[in-house]
């Protein structure tokens, strides 16, 4: 029995069921944590840790300010929400890419010039401001960003927007609504993310869980944790 618990933020969602299976591959408790339970705080003192369940994107920020030790989150997440935490592993599973996105026939009308369809059309729909501004500063490329929240490839498609910046995975939602990937910027996995303070200071602790899944995401065995 330890005395005090490592908290690990887990995002509910699409990366939920992958997060868990990485836990126990690595030989960490996840019982009774089906994903459709409504229970938000798992706690298994006897290893020592603790799992809180967070929207994706309030992972970063738990994290951040220390509420977490350690957290698992996409990182388009994470680039958008630019938080001061340490990205420690790559974690393989969640891929999806960031793209701009065009209905299909303006892309044809722009002779498929990124340049010349922004020449007469600015408005850039996204849930990912930070992200789609960057690629478009980095271009020289000047957009006005409206922020939205989800089904972004709608703006498009009623003209509140000209262009989109979303991720993509299987490429259908960008099929069935008649829009083109126009440019990629970058591809995105889950990552394992720490307090930079915890990190410091819970080394110790925090270095076999760390180790753990990072052998198991690799497909490792993983190391047995102390507890
Ligand atoms: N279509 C997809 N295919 C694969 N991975 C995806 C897909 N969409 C999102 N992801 C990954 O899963 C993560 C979580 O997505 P999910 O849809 O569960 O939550 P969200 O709605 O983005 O977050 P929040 O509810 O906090 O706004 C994303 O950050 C991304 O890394
Ligand atoms: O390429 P695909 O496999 O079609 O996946 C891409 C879709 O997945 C995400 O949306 P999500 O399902 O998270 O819904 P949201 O747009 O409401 O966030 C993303 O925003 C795209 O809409």
């Amino acid at each position: 029995m330890v005395n005090t618990m490592l908290t690990l933020a887990l995002p509910k969602g699409k990366l939920g069921d992958d997060a868990l299976q990485l836990l126990a591959k690595a030989g960490f408790p996840v019982e009774g944590m089906a994903a459709e339970s409504r229970q938000l705080v798992f706690s298994f003192p006897a290893e020592g840790m603790r799992y809180i369940i967070c929207r994706p994107t309030d992972v970063p920020t738990y994290v951040e300010h220390g509420a977490a030790d350690l957290g698992i989150v996409g990182k388009d997440t994470l680039a958008e929400a630019g938080a001061d935490v340490f990205e420690l592993v790559d974690l393989g599973f969640g891929y999806c890419r960031f793209v701009v996105a065009a209905p299909r026939y303006r892309w044809e009308e722009a002779g498929r010039s990124l340049e010349t369809l922004l020449a007469g059309s600015r408005r850039v729909a996204t849930k990912f401001p930070r992200v789609a501004a960057a690629f478009f500063q980095e271009k020289g490329l000047p957009v006005e960003i409206i922020k939205l929240h989800g089904n972004i490839e709608l703006a498009p498609l009623v003209g509140l927007a000209d262009l989109i910046v979303d991720i993509v995975s299987t490429g259908r939602t960008l099929k069935e609504n008649d829009l083109v990937e126009v440019a990629a910027i970058f591809p995105s996995t889950a990552r394992l993310i720490a307090n930079r303070v915890s990190y410091r200071i819970n080394y110790q602790r925090l270095r076999p869980v760390i180790e753990a899944l990072k052998a198991a995401a690799q497909g490792g065995a993983g190391i047995a944790i102390c507890t």
